[in-house]
């Protein structure tokens, strides 16, 4: 298959049928706002996350949030309608739980990208959480797993190796194949990549979803 280059604004065109229903319903549902609201939020996590404030500010800070909580809160609605985590057509999928994924192009069966953890996503030692690590492998794994109108599938085991230590705050390169093909089980390997220096890889086990797992 052709290389392309993959925008925020043609990545719907590359979904299965399902995946883009599923992400279209969400996106007819979608205040304008909401990716600029999600990466407030995004931000909110960071900085808070790495700062120190005083007494007061801590005050003030709780006292805002709560109050965008409780704005908020009067639209709750089930899993199956809500849209955090669902715009497929985002680097971040208009969500904050994990690191966005810039896809730069995909074949059928292979996924090139990047991203970047930020102080949400630190550990100890002012480097990434393996934990962190792991949930970005189950996406970007996850993605490439279902490329190529293959239909939906599901983690079934995810193996990481931890390489050397994982830097908050830069641009990591992400690769992913799909390296064997057997019935409905899809084995595929990842790496995360700091210029080169590997931080991380990981193999994970997808199983395509019967008609009655959908
Ligand atoms: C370029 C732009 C891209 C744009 C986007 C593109 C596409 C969009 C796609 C997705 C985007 C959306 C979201 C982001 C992506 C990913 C999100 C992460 C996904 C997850 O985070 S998902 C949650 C965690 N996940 C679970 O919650 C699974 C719980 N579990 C189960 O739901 C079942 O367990 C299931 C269904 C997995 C299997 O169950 P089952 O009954 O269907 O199958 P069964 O057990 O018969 O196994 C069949 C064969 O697999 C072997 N097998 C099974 N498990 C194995 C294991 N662990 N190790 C070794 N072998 C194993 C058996 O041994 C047998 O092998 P054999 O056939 O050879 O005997």
């Amino acid at each position: 298959m052709t290389r392309v280059s993959v925008d925020d604004d043609n990545r719907i065109a590359v979904l299965s049928p399902h995946w883009k229903s599923w992400a279209e319903a969400a996106i007819r549902q979608m205040a304008p706002g909401w990716q600029d609201m999600t990466a407030s939020l995004g931000s909110l996590q960071d900085t808070l996350a790495g700062a120190v404030p005083p007494e007061d500010v801590v005050e003030e800070a709780t006292v805002l949030m709560e109050r965008a909580r409780a704005l908020l809160e009067p639209y709750e609605v089930s899993g199956s309608e809500q849209i955090f985590g669902r715009l497929l057509t985002s680097a971040t999928r208009g969500q904050t739980f994990s690191p966005p994924l810039w896809v730069d192009r995909y074949e059928d069966d292979e996924l090139a990208a990047t991203t970047r953890f930020g102080r949400f996503h630190a550990g100890n030692n002012g480097v990434v959480h393996g934990g962190a690590i792991a949930l970005m492998f189950d996406d970007a794994l996850g993605v490439t797993s279902d490329l190529g109108g293959r239909e939906r599938s599901r983690t079934a085991s995810l193996k990481v190796d931890f390489r050397s230590l994982t830097p908050l705050d830069r641009v990591l390169e992400v690769r992913v194949r799909l390296t064997h093909l057997d019935g409905r089980k899809r084995t595929l390997h990842g790496t995360l990549s700091d210029g080169g220096r590997v931080c991380a890889e990981a193999t994970g086990l997808f199983i395509e979803l019967r008609p009655e797992q959908q």
